[in-house]
């Protein structure tokens, strides 16, 4: 799968390279099972036209560009994770489009002629609600004239978990209530996050977002083993192990993965009491 960042000062380029393909659109935070949808899809269409299959997605998310900065948004994955994602299902080019004030005020018609027919989407499939151009203006129900009748349209229908419909914000707001055992009925798979363990504290990676603090059953996975352990979340933020593992973690500075399981207790205070020597000194996984 190709990564392609797109900017005003290389569309042009990229339009003039660009194949015919059916393309999903979306910003698609965290790929839960609506979105999942919509690339499984846009991926069978695909097939059945024998042509590769694109994305196109924004970053960063519109809600942080239009309010300056002040509204601040908690991914639930970086980029890396979400390409890797994509280069799983069979996505064979991800475009991801530099969103800025100037990008945000394109008209409908200008969106889908300069991202869209000029960079030969034949079919574009996205979500009952997608939607796109100045004041998110355009809709599943007029892309196909913003296109000039050009677009084949595919509009998927809403996925919705025990009547809600599943969304990014709903995934978020599960993980700021701290309901971890909630997640894989959304998204498919347990939630999980990218740390670096440097021996003495996991830190967490950016673009990934802790859930409310409290002690949880995690599994860690440092890519050649994997083990189960709980983990504290502090008020503060902070991702506190606890020496309860059975193998040994050896590599400083190491990438390692967190699978949020459940959470045991939501009063974190005990367990940080019970476990102050993790704070006093540098301890390795015992
Ligand atoms: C060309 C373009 C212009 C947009 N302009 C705005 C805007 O002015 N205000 C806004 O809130 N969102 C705007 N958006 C964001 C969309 O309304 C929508 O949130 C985004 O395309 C992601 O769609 P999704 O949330 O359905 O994945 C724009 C999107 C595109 C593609
Ligand atoms: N539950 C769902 N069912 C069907 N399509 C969905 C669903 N959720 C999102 N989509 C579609 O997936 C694409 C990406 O959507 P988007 O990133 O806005 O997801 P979201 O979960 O609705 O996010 P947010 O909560 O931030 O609005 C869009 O085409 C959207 O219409």
């Amino acid at each position: 799968m190709e990564t392609i960042y797109l900017n005003p000062g290389n569309l042009p380029y990229w339009q003039h390279k660009a194949k015919q393909s059916v393309m999903a659109l979306g910003f698609f935070d965290g790929i839960h099972k609506g979105h999942i949808e919509v690339i499984q899809t846009a991926l069978q269409i695909a097939k059945e036209k024998n042509l590769p299959l694109t994305v196109m997605s924004f970053f960063p998310h519109p809600k942080t560009v239009l309010s300056n900065g002040k509204t601040k948004v908690d991914y639930l994955m970086p980029l890396s994770d979400k390409e890797k994602l994509f280069c799983e299902f069979g996505v064979d080019t991800f475009y991801i489009v530099e969103f800025d004030r100037k990008f945000s005020s394109l008209s409908p018609e200008m969106f889908a002629a300069k991202y869209l027919i000029n960079f030969g989407v034949v079919h574009a499939v996205a979500g009952f609600d997608y939607t796109y151009g100045f004041r998110g203006a355009g809709n599943m129900e007029r892309l196909k004239s913003d296109s000039g009748g050009i677009l084949e349209v595919t509009k998927v229908n809403k996925v919705e978990c025990c009547g809600e419909k599943i969304s990014s914000t709903c995934i978020r707001e599960k993980l700021s209530n701290g309901h971890v055992e909630d997640l894989p009925a959304f998204l498919g798979r347990p939630y999980r996050i990218s740390c670096t363990w440097d021996g003495g504290a996991l830190k967490v990676k950016p673009y990934n977002t802790l859930p409310a603090p409290g002690r949880y059953a995690v599994t860690l996975d440092e890519g050649y083993q994997s083990q189960e352990m709980e983990v504290i979340v502090t008020g503060e933020k902070e991702l506190i192990p606890l020496p309860i593992i059975s193998d040994k973690v050896t590599k400083s500075d190491a990438d390692v993965f967190i699978t949020w399981n459940q959470r045991i207790l939501e009063d974190v205070k005990d367990s940080i009491n019970e476990n102050k020597w993790i704070h006093s000194s540098k301890f390795s996984f015992v």
